[in-house]
């Protein structure tokens, strides 16, 4: 198995999150959670259903406010700017669904298009063409681009999904569980690509994901949430070098104990 070399530490940090809380109602979801991300690297972030991964995530992006603890992204302050100045944050931060979220009814160009269209609205008809096909070559799939989502394998809807990012080439990628669903052979081509976006587009990623061997291969650095914080960062083996009840079964379950 690939070794991931270590995050350099001495790199900007693209992510600040300092003292971070989030409750809905009496449920405490993130209790004082303190995380970097620094520039270059894919820092994995684990942690049970329910302890607020998502909730993080959606932080980042704006989409929900902390009660209290500071949130930064690329130099601004995430519930302190103006609205349009976190729409420009966001075509930074580029967010790749679950589901891969493709459109359904539009063919594989279409879909690669629209983020284009919408948010580059500069680029000629010529300049949009050569970046669909160029961002479909990055993730290996230049032959599907006039299929329809609904003619595409699992892992291909993920790469379109990834494609889709990628084409506004952002700084940071947040990939939301990249392998769930798919059968290893194909989470092993995922976590290549997550690899190669690293290299070939030099964006700074989360990676959220249930998936060991994705966290291994693809993590400069793993993150683990415990109860609302993250009690354990470093490598995966200085994560999981634990008796620690809460994360010894991630390692027995994966790793077949
Ligand atoms: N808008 C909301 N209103 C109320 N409760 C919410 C809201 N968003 C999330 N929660 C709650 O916060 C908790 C954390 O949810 P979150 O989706 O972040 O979990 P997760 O770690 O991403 O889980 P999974 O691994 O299953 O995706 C859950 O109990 C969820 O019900």
């Amino acid at each position: 198995m690939r070794e991931k070399p270590l995050t350099d530490t001495t790199a900007e940090k693209v992510i600040q999150i300092n003292g971070l809380y989030k409750s809905f109602g009496n449920y405490h979801v993130l209790r004082g959670v303190d995380l970097d991300l620094y520039r270059g690297e894919n820092l994995v972030v684990l942690g049970k259903s329910g302890t607020g991964k998502s909730v993080l995530i959606k932080i980042i992006i704006g989409l929900l406010t902390p009660d209290a603890g500071k949130v930064e992204v690329l130099g601004n302050v995430v519930d302190e700017i103006t609205y349009k100045e976190l729409l420009a944050l966001r075509l930074q931060v580029g967010f790749s669904f679950q589901n891969s979220a493709l459109y359904d009814s539009m063919t594989v160009r279409e879909n690669l298009e629209f983020p284009l269209v919408r948010n580059r609205k500069t680029l000629t008809k010529g300049e949009v063409n050569k970046l669909v096909e160029e961002t479909l070559d990055a993730v290996g799939l230049l032959q599907t681009i006039n299929q329809m989502p609904s003619e595409l394998s699992g892992g291909q809807r993920k790469r379109i999904g990834i494609a889709r990012t990628l084409i506004l080439q952002p700084e940071i990628m947040l990939y939301d569980e990249p392998t769930a669903g798919l059968d290893p052979i194909t989470c092993l081509e995922i976590n290549k690509l997550i690899n190669e976006v690293q290299e070939r587009y030099k964006t700074s990623s989360i990676v959220i994901t249930h998936d060991l061997t994705c966290a291994k291969e693809v993590g400069n650095r793993v993150a683990m949430l415990l109860d609302g914080k993250f009690e354990r960062q470093g490598t995966f083996e200085e994560v999981f070098n634990t008796n620690d009840e809460r994360v010894k079964p991630f390692y027995d379950y994966n790793f077949i104990k």
